[in-house]
């Protein structure tokens, strides 16, 4: 790390997101950068994402001790140092041959919990070997062999996972207009196959032993309801969240149902286009919720200001999805170390900027529109 005044930052390292996105498309092929950059449609969600951030202000309060920004947030009774959580994102040797493996050894540097996604690169068990106890949640995508969702459940429980996060916006894949101009399809090629080849129930469910279509037979779930979130739940101890939450109805719902927490996400702007920016639903649906159950959010976080404004509109913690994606693929374990030095080095700074010494007192935070 290099300093600048009172800034500790990593040397010779893109700083903001377009310098990461521009590197990391020079180590990656097409095929791959489309699928990590694109949005679904015409990318309307995936611009009003980052865009929408702009619409709020931060009013900073001044002469408020600043010195040491107490970042801690207790979730589930488990506490972390900070409000941040890499995202679950799938078949991350796309960006580098170590994939899941380099990214969520960085999460354990800086004990930032890591979501590991259903079709990730490196299986539950291999995850869990490379990274100690350090925090992990595994997200879940349904199965329509229902009996395989269960099982990888219960190995993640098995592995010392933390949390289970259900993703509900993705019973089917959006209209994402790269990898069809491209022809490209991780799953097809075969990326995201780890947890089902080491899942026994789901090989002994295959009728041809072709594991690629069995995944993708599984994969694609139009029939998840309310009803499969309540079998879930009778399956494990494990808190459960509900992963791609916009309205404030369903985060009520998520609620009266006994669910333990949200993800106010719109899949980074990758399923259906059009639809709300993140940023925009979290508030609504902070106030809904009213600290019954957590509320993370993810969709659009950039930077450290970003997540001051997430936390400030309710959000309990923020996920960061591609920029750590892109460090992977410039600079593996290291890379994805270097992404999170910034953006906690820069949340610290804005809170403390912001005048906020603690995250307990961070919804007395002013946001103007
Ligand atoms: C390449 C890629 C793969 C993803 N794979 C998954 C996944 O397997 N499971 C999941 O719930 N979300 C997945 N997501 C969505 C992220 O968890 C997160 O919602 C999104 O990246 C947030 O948008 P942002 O990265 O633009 O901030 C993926 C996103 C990207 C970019
Ligand atoms: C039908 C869901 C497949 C999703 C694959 C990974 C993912 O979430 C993505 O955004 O891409």
């Amino acid at each position: 790390m290099a300093k600048v005044e009172n800034i500790s930052f990593a040397e010779n390292f893109p700083i903001s997101y377009i310098e990461l996105e521009k590197e990391a498309e020079k180590k990656m092929g097409a095929g791959g950068f489309g699928y990590v950059q694109s949005g679904a449609g015409g990318e309307e969600t995936l611009r009003k994402n980052t865009e929408s951030f702009a619409k709020y202000s931060i009013v900073p309060r001044m002469l408020r001790n600043v010195s040491v920004p107490d970042t801690s947030v207790t979730l589930f009774g488990k506490t972390y140092p900070y409000p941040i959580f890499l995202a679950p994102i799938g078949m991350q040797r796309l960006e580098h041959e170590e994939g899941e493996i380099a990214s969520s050894r960085a999460a354990a540097v800086y004990h930032v919990p890591f979501i590991q996604s259903t079709v990730s690169s490196y299986s539950i068990e291999e995850i869990a070997a490379a990274t100690g106890s350090s925090p992990k949640w595994f997200q879940l995508y349904w199965s329509n062999h229902e009996e395989t969702a269960f099982n990888m459940m219960r190995r993640a429980e098995e592995a010392g996972y933390e949390a289970i996060v259900l993703t509900v916006d993705t019973v089917m894949m959006g209209w994402r207009e790269a990898d069809l101009r491209n022809n490209f399809s991780p799953l097809k090629l075969g990326y995201g196959k780890a947890n089902y080849e080491s899942d026994p129930v789901f090989m002994s469910s295959l009728k041809d032993g072709d594991v690629v279509r069995g995944i993708l037979d599984n994969i694609h779930h139009p029939t998840l309801s309310w009803e499969h979130v309540a079998r879930l739940k009778e399956k494990t101890n494990l808190p459960i969240l509900l992963k791609g939450i916009l309205h404030p109805e369903d985060a009520k719902l998520a609620v009266e149902k006994g669910i333990d927490g949200i993800i106010v996400s719109n899949h980074g702007g990758r399923q259906l286009d059009g639809v709300t920016a993140a940023i925009d639903a979290l508030g609504p649906i902070a106030k809904a919720v009213n600290g019954l159950i957590p509320v993370l959010f993810d969709s659009g976080i950039r930077r450290g200001s970003d997540a001051v404004k997430a936390l400030a509109l309710g959000a309990d913690a923020v996920c960061l999805g591609r920029p750590f994606v892109y460090g992977l693929a410039i600079g593996g374990q290291t890379g994805v170390e270097k992404v999170l030095a910034n953006f906690i080095e820069e949340t610290k700074v804005s809170l403390s900027l912001a005048g906020v010494s603690s995250l307990k007192e961070i919804t007395s935070l002013q946001l103007i529109r």
